[in-house]
Parts: C-alpha cells; structure tokens; sequence
C-alpha cells in the first residue's frame, strides 16, 4: 500500500517538536483544573464500552497531531483493505478476516461457508449441553487455540452450564495433562483437540497421550468422546477424529476464538450466547469500519499507545480488571498484542528505527494493588495503567462490588493525583519510624502522580459486552501495528525455538552435543545426569 512509514511523515515530525515541549509543560493535575470539559471532551461512548481518555498525557494538540498521523499513514485505507478481505498479511499471503465470523448472516465476505460452520458447531455445541453423560469437556490447544476459549469462560462465569466442567490443556509439560486426567472418567469426557494447523508439537503430544489414556481407561467410542477444531481435517482424520469444524487460512490463531476454536465458549454458553458474544463483536467492528477517527475508540487507543511508545518512551502496559472473571484477560492480550506487533521490520522488511509492541502485563484489581503497584505508583518507570471496571456484578453478594469499584477508582486517581512531600511532611503515617528525620521520610512517602491511564467502564459483563472488548483491543493493536507499518498477523518469531527444540529433543536420549554452544551443551549434560 503506498502511504508512507508513520515515522517518515510531516506528522511524525509535528509530534516530535510538539512532544519537547509537552514533556516538560504538561500536567494531568493542571490540565484538569484548567479546562472543566476535559473528561466530557475525552471520554466517549462505543459500542457496550464507555472510555475515560482524559487521564492520559494527551492535550488537544496531542491527539490532532495523532488523527493527522493516522491519515498520513493511511489508517482507514489499510482498515478497509483489512475488512474487504485484501491479503494484508503479505508475508503468508493471506486475507485477515476474522470480522467476517461475526458479520450477521448474510453480511461480509464468506457469509455462507462462516454459517453454515457456525450453525453446525452450534447445533453440536446443545447437543453436548443436552447429553446428561458427559460432564467434562477439556480443551487441548495453545496459543490463540487455548487462550480464547480459557479468557471467556471465567468471564462468563454467570452464563456457564452448571453441569459441565471444562478444563484447558495447553503445556506440553505433563503437570498440565495429568492432574485433569485424574479427575475424568473416559464416559463422562468430551476432548476438543484445538489446533489451526493440527501439527503444533504441544497439542499434538498431549492429544496423543489423552488418546492413549482414553483407551487404556476402557474407553469406547472415540468418535463420541473426541472432536477437532482446526483448518487441517485430513489431519485431524488420520488422528481418529470424524467430528471435525473447520475454519479457514485467514482466521490468525490469536484472532480465533470466534471461530470453530470457540467450541468450547459454545458449549459452556449455549448457542443463543455465543451469538451474542458474535453479535457484541461485530457491533464494535461496525464502529470501528465507521465511525470517524475523532470518535473511533480502537483508533485513539491505538493511537495514545503510539504516542507513548515512540514519542514519550514508555515500554510497557499494565492492564488492571476490576472483574475477577477477566483474571486471564492480561494473558490474552499478550497473545493479541505482542505476537501481533512484537516485530523488527517494516512491510518491506527494512529494520524499524523505532519501539513498537510494548510488554503487557497485569492481574486483576484488587489482588495487583498489594503485589505491583508499588512499582506503579513510586517507581522509576511510568507505566500507564488500564482500568476496566463493571458496573453491575453477576453475583449477589452485597458490600463487597462498592469496594471494589471504589479500589479501581481511587488507583486512577492515585496515579495522577500523586502526593507532595510537603503533603507527606504533615501527614502522621502510624506505621511510619518515630526515630527517622521527618524530611527523609517525607521524601519517601511522596508519589510524583501525573501518571497515565484509561478507565474502560461496562455496564455488566455479558456476552456481547465482552465481545465488543475484545473486538475493542484487535482493531486497537491494528491501529497501532498499521501506523508502525509492520505486519500484524504473522509470527515468524516463534519458528526458531520451534526447530531447535526439534534438534534438541534426540540429544535429550543420545546426549550428542556436535554443534552445541558450550552453555547448551553443559546443560543437556547436567539433565541427563553426567
Ligand atoms: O492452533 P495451532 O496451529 O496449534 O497454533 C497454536 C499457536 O501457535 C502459534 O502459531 C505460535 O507458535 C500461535 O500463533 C498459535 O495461536
């Protein structure tokens, strides 16, 4: 596509000068006193999801230089090309269509091959739900073939079937596998084998050795005790699997749980959820095809992150779910976010000059607060933080969803408001030394504040409001991938480790260490006892 690199555009250069002197002049705490249509400017409504921007290190100037940046690179060009189906991810020469699995019937490319998978999966996901003899469904996949699936469930606790017990097996380490085999019995269990490509050697190991202990366990009847989700059939065929869902090529791993690897999201939720969670999706889609930059929340998103990345530096992001049930949300969005834009080059494959994919990280509020958030209030780095609270719980226990929201707002505010030594020096802190001079302690107990973040507020945590999240944070990692100009839907990345663990796995039993760095070679040694 012929726009330019962000980094080489009259935009970029704009933000630069504009950033020397934000730097030093710019204070959250000053800018909301100054201007008292600051949040009402920099909050905005979309689809399930409402977002306070305005605790960002953003002035107005920040945000038009960004939107200008955003055209420049030609952001709503490359979204459109995304959306039409064009072969965006030039490196595998595929489409990127995972909007399409949740276009309504009828809409978007591949409406009648997307359905007709969705109605059969659906179809079989109520047969399961409607079984009575099968009571535990376990999930064998990595990646975006586990971290879908295992993020939704707990989320949607509420909406789970109360009779069914899922369990996620991802790790090729059998600590994994067998604890959850010793809870099953082969009659009672529905095995899913979850892989894109059905050759990835972690699912195709732990698959073997639940097959095997399937049979050894007097179990009959593979075909009613074991289904694939995955783009390989044939594979999945010669594995002894006949009910098979199939996606396609241009569904990315991480991307998929919309997908046939949404079985088990299926089954736990039944058909009318799942399409809920389809529907929440496809209307954050909508907004993001549609809606102009100004007021397109994965756009500003996307682009606040570039801000921070390139101009002010930062190198991380911490996400904080003020919902125990999106307590694996973080590691999702790692998957999302940092397979998708951790990479070096450009689409032409010259070496980028700039920072892109930052390390997200996080667990949910309130347990982070008393683990990390030292870190975040009085450490050296800024780490701009995301808040996600729910308004209404699923859970009727009184008292305690008050506290915790009352936890997720005081943390933001915390953040920017910061405390001052002088505010320090006339505070008593009953835990505090009676024998340190009061100046140094002072010193100590001082925040600096003026620290970054979004709060993204839900009504409730229902189906089709975490679809839109998740939609949310895919067109976001576009936004932010695309101006990098950088191939999102790859990963080329994890191919080496991959090969070396190939080479690696016979010298575990022959001890060969020909070719081996001396490091390797010492340590095969030690684990094979020598
Ligand atoms: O679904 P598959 O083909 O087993 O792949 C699992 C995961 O492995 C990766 O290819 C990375 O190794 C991910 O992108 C993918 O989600």
């Amino acid at each position: 596509m012929d726009f330019p690199r962000c980094d080489r555009t009259a935009a970029w250069s704009a933000l630069s000068a504009h950033f020397r002197q934000h730097r030093h002049g710019f204070d959250l705490r000053e800018a909301f006193a100054q201007d008292p249509g600051r949040f009402g400017r920099l909050s905005l409504q979309a689809p399930e999801v409402f977002a306070d921007l305005s605790k960002n290190l953003v002035e107005e100037r920040t945000l038009a230089l960004l939107l200008e940046l955003a055209r420049q690179c030609g952001l709503e060009a490359r979204r459109d090309a995304m959306l039409a189906g064009a072969p965006v991810n030039h490196t595998e020469g595929r489409a990127v269509l995972h909007t399409a699995l949740r276009a309504p019937r009828g809409e978007g490319p591949f409406s009648d091959e997307v359905h007709a998978t969705l109605d059969a999966m659906l179809a079989y996901a109520e047969q399961v739900r409607a079984d009575g003899r099968i009571r535990h469904v376990v999930n064998i996949g990595i990646g975006g073939s586990d971290l879908g699936p295992q993020m939704v469930l707990p989320a949607l606790d509420a909406f789970v079937h109360a009779g069914l017990d899922f369990h996620f097996v991802s790790n090729v380490d059998g600590h994994d596998l067998a604890p959850v085999l010793r809870r099953l019995r082969p009659e009672e269990t529905l095995f899913i084998v979850a892989s894109k490509t059905f050759t990835t050697q972690e699912t195709m190991a732990n698959a073997e050795a639940a097959k095997a202990w399937f049979l050894a366990q007097g179990g009959t009847d593979l075909a009613r005790h074991f289904a694939a989700t995955t783009t390989n059939v044939r594979a999945a065929a010669e594995f002894g699997i006949s009910t098979t869902f199939g996606f396609r090529d241009w569904v990315g791993g991480r991307y998929s749980l919309w997908s046939a690897i949404g079985l088990p999201i299926a089954i736990a939720l039944g058909a009318e959820h799942f399409r809920a969670l389809l529907a929440g999706a496809h209307a954050m889609d909508r907004h993001f095809a549609s809606e102009s930059l100004e007021r397109n929340l994965p756009v500003l998103l996307g682009l606040i992150d570039v801000w921070y990345r390139n101009f002010h530096g930062f190198t991380s992001r911490s996400v904080a779910p003020y919902h125990q049930g999106l307590k694996r949300l973080p590691a999702y969005l790692q998957q999302l976010e940092m397979e998708s834009n951790g990479k070096r080059v450009d689409g032409d494959g010259e070496l980028l000059p700039f920072g892109t994919s930052p390390v997200v990280w996080g667990e949910p509020g309130t347990t982070g607060q008393h683990a990390y958030f030292q870190m975040l209030h009085q450490g050296t780095d800024v780490i701009p933080v995301e808040f996600i609270l729910v308004k209404e719980p699923t859970h009727a226990l009184p008292g305690l969803h008050e506290k915790l929201l009352a936890n997720g707002l005081a943390q933001s505010r915390a953040l920017m408001i910061g405390k001052t030594a002088r505010q320090a020096l006339q505070e008593k802190a009953p835990t505090a030394s009676e024998t340190l001079d009061a100046r140094v302690l002072a010193q100590h107990r001082t925040f600096p504040g003026n620290r970054p973040s979004t709060t993204l507020l839900l009504e409730r945590l229902t189906p089709s409001a975490l679809g839109a999240l998740i939609a949310l944070y895919e067109h976001r990692v576009f936004t932010s991938g695309a101006l990098w100009g950088l191939n999102s839907f790859d990963q080329w990345g994890v191919e080496l480790g991959k090969a070396l663990a190939g080479d690696l796995l016979p010298r575990l039993g022959t001890g060969e260490t020909a070719g081996l760095d001396a490091s390797t070679a010492g340590l095969l040694a030690r684990l094979r006892g020598r």
